[in-house]
Parts: structure tokens; C-alpha cells; sequence
């Protein structure tokens, strides 16, 4: 899949007399061409999040191929972004059958930021009623067209959206769970940007893990596995990181939700998710996938830290040692969470589509 290890590869079965020049040629190649052969797909990427995370998508080394469709403007956005010179090709692809198939058609990465956002008084979960059969539709079209890519679900509710996939690529028999996610990585930028705030630090040397789920209540930062525990008693500060969403829909008062952060933190967990599959070891990001931790309790999808790797998720880390704040936080996701995904199976059992 990648032109580094295909090479590598080459170079472990060539003769003795060719094994120097695959092993030069190893040497020599810049990142470009280590990584030439990763295709990124994005589908919704005219909208508010698809543009601008297509743009940061475009300013990576390790994206060679950029296929962007939506059901209106891919296109268009797609010669626009295609003007930029970094060396990635970008095509635009129009809102048909085949259109979609050929933007999924090989692709490593899917990243799906299609359907509606909020506006002020609503929860995530009012987006159920549009977004699930949006995103039902995409998750077959992934399944028939490119069934090993590594599926990255934005679009909200982000708890119902991802078993809604699962459930398609099972109906299909090409479920692969470690090729499944849901990006809460913006849950984790702001954590971090909060918390630095408070503690007048640099919000780079943040890491803070985020648990649970991705709306309300279900989100869950561990404070006290940081360098500033005492943050896990600051109310305001644990609320915000849970709320922060709200804060965005109220202050772009009915023009959507957060799009410019979540642009970066999709380009973050794309990133992260390329740096793995080429073989860099230890990378590390919460998201929310099908996790054993808590399948006891009927939960089968939680975001705790996951190690990724070629193959999608490595090894899911468990939540570890939390203390009495966020144990209480963390009993209050469970039932939200449970209802969010159960609902996202019933939708699929209920309204298998076409
Ligand atoms: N996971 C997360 O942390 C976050 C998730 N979101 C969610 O992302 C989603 C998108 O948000 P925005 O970009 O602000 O919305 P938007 O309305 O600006 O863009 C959505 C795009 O999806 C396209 N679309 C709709 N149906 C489609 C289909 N069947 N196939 C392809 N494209 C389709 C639309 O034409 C539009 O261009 C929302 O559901 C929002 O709640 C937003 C912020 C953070
Ligand atoms: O709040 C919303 O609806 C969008 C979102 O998921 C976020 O900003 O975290």
C-alpha cells in the first residue's frame, strides 16, 4: 500500500546482488515518495468542516491522492484546492453512483464530515433524525467500494453515526472494528487549550485524555492522569470541555457549529492515523471505536486512548487509574452512551435502505 514498505519489502527478497540498490533507494527517497500511494477521500467536503480540513489535507506530505465528493461543490472545491503546490493531486467528484465509487475506489482513509450541523437549542442527538441516513448511505458506499479503508466519522451524533457504520459493514460482511473511528480528537484540542489557559502553559505540551463519548455528559477529560490533577475538581473548567460544542453553535448564533477546529482536528487525526500505518510506533490518540472496556456494562463502543497502527487500531489502552470526580463523571456517561448507540444499531436493523 505504501511505496517505503513496498520497498523495503523488495528489498528483503532481491538477490544479494539487487539488495543494495532497493536499500539506496530507501535511503535516498524524501517523505514524498516514501508515502506516495495514500489516498484520502472526504466526503461532505464542500461543507463548513470538508473545506478547510480538505485544505490542510492538500498541505500534507503524506497524502498523495485527495478524492472529494459531496452532493454539492466537490468539484468546485476541489479545483480551487488543486492549485496548491504541494504535490498531491486533488479531483473533485460529482454527487452520482459512480462518482462516489470512484472517490472511495482505493482509498486509505475516509473521512466523513457530511450532513447538518446544529443550530442553538439543540443537542446532537436532533441531528439523529437527518444525519443517520446520510451517513448509512456513505458507510455502504465505503463497504462495497473500498471495505479495508480506515473510516473516520465525524458527522454527528458522533455516539449513534459510528454503530450505524459498524452495523452496515456487518450487514455486508466486511466489518473490520479496527478500521472503525470516531474523531473526539476536538475534544481533546480543546481540553488541552482550556486547561493552558488556566494554567498559563503552552497548549502543545498538553496531553490530556478524553474518555467516553462525543456530546454532553458522555464526554469525559481525566484531569488527574496530567501534570495539573488538581484541574479534575474545577467545575467550570470540566464543564466546558463537555460544553464546548454549545459555546461555538451559540456564538455563531444558527450559522452551524465548530468547523475551523474541527478541520484541525481531523487533519490531526488523519495525520496521526498516515504516521501509524507508515510504521512509526507509539502514536497514540483517543477515539472512539468498538472497545472491549466496558462491552460488560452493554457498551460496545467507547473512546479511551487507542495505539494505532498499520491495520487501524493497535491496542486499546484502558481508562486507567481516575479519581472520585471523574469516577462520578464517568457513571454519568454510561447511560447516555448506552442509549446513543443502541439507537444507532435499532436505526440500522429498522431501515436497512437500499
Ligand atoms: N465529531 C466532531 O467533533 C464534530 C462533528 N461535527 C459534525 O460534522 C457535520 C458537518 O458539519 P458542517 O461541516 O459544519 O456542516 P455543513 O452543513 O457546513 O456541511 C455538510 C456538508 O455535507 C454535505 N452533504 C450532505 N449530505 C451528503 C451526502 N449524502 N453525501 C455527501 N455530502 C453530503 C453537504 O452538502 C455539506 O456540504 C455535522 O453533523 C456536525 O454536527 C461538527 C463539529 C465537530
Ligand atoms: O457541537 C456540535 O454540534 C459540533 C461538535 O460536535 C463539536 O463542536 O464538538
Amino acid at each position: 500500500m505504501f511505496a517505503a514498505a513496498r520497498i523495503q519489502r523488495r528489498a528483503f527478497s532481491a538477490s544479494a546482488r539487487d539488495r543494495p540498490a532497493y536499500q539506496a533507494r530507501l535511503l535516498t527517497c524524501d517523505l514524498f515518495s516514501l508515502v506516495q500511494l495514500s489516498k484520502v477521500t472526504v466526503l461532505g467536503a464542500a461543507g463548513g468542516i470538508g473545506q478547510p480540513l480538505s485544505l490542510l489535507l492538500k498541505l500534507n506530505p503524506r497524502v498523495s491522492e485527495l478524492a472529494l465528493y459531496d452532493i454539492r461543490g466537490g468539484p468546485g472545491v476541489a479545483a480551487d484546492i488543486s492549485h496548491i503546490n504541494t504535490k498531491s493531486t486533488v479531483t473533485g467528484y460529482d454527487p452520482t453512483p459512480t462518482g462516489l465509487s470512484a472517490a472511495l475506489k482505493g482509498s486509505d482513509i475516509v473521512l466523513i464530515p457530511a450532513g447538518v450541523p446544529r443550530k442553538p437549542g439543540m443537542t446532537r442527538d436532533d441531528l439523529f433524525n437527518t444525519n443517520a441516513s446520510i451517513v448509512r448511505d456513505l458507510a455502504k458506499a465505503c463497504a462495497e467500494s473500498c471495505p479495508e479503508a480506515n473510516i473516520l466519522v465525524i458527522s454527528n451524533p458522533v455516539n449513534s453515526t459510528v454503530p450505524i457504520c459498524a452495523e452496515v459493514f456487518k450487514a455486508r460482511g466486511v466489518y473490520n472494528p479496527k478500521r472503525l473511528f470516531g474523531v473526539t480528537t476536538l475534544d481533546v484540542v480543546r481540553a488541552s487549550r482550556f486547561a493552558s489557559q488556566i494554567k498559563k502553559t503552552d497548549p502543545a505540551d498538553e496531553n490530556i485524555p478524553v474518555v467516553g463519548g462525543h456530546s454532553g455528559v458522555t464526554i469525559v477529560p481525566l484531569f488527574s492522569q496530567t501534570s495539573h490533577p488538581d484541574l479534575s475538581a474545577d467545575a467550570e473548567l470540566v464543564h466546558r470541555v463537555q460544553f464546548g460544542g454549545d459555546e461555538v453553535v451559540k456564538a455563531k448564533d444558527g450559522a452551524g457549529s465548530a468547523t475551523l477546529s474541527m478541520a484541525m482536528a481531523g487533519a490531526r487525526f488523519a495525520e496521526s492515523l498516515l504516521r501509524a500505518s507508515q510504521g512509526e510506533k507509539g502514536v497514540v490518540e483517543p477515539t472512539f471505536v468498538d472497545s472491549p472496556l466496558y462491552k460488560d456494562q452493554g457498551i460496545e463502543f467507547f473512546s479511551s486512548k487507542v495505539e494505532l497502527g498499520p491495520n487501524g487500531v493497535e491496542k486499546i489502552l484502558p481508562v486507567g487509574k481516575i479519581d472520585a470526580n471523574e469516577q462520578k463523571l464517568l457513571d454519568a456517561c454510561m447511560g447516555d452512551l448506552k442509549k446513543n448507540i443502541e439507537k444507532g444499531v435499532a436505526f440500522v436493523a429498522q431501515n436497512p435502505g437500499k
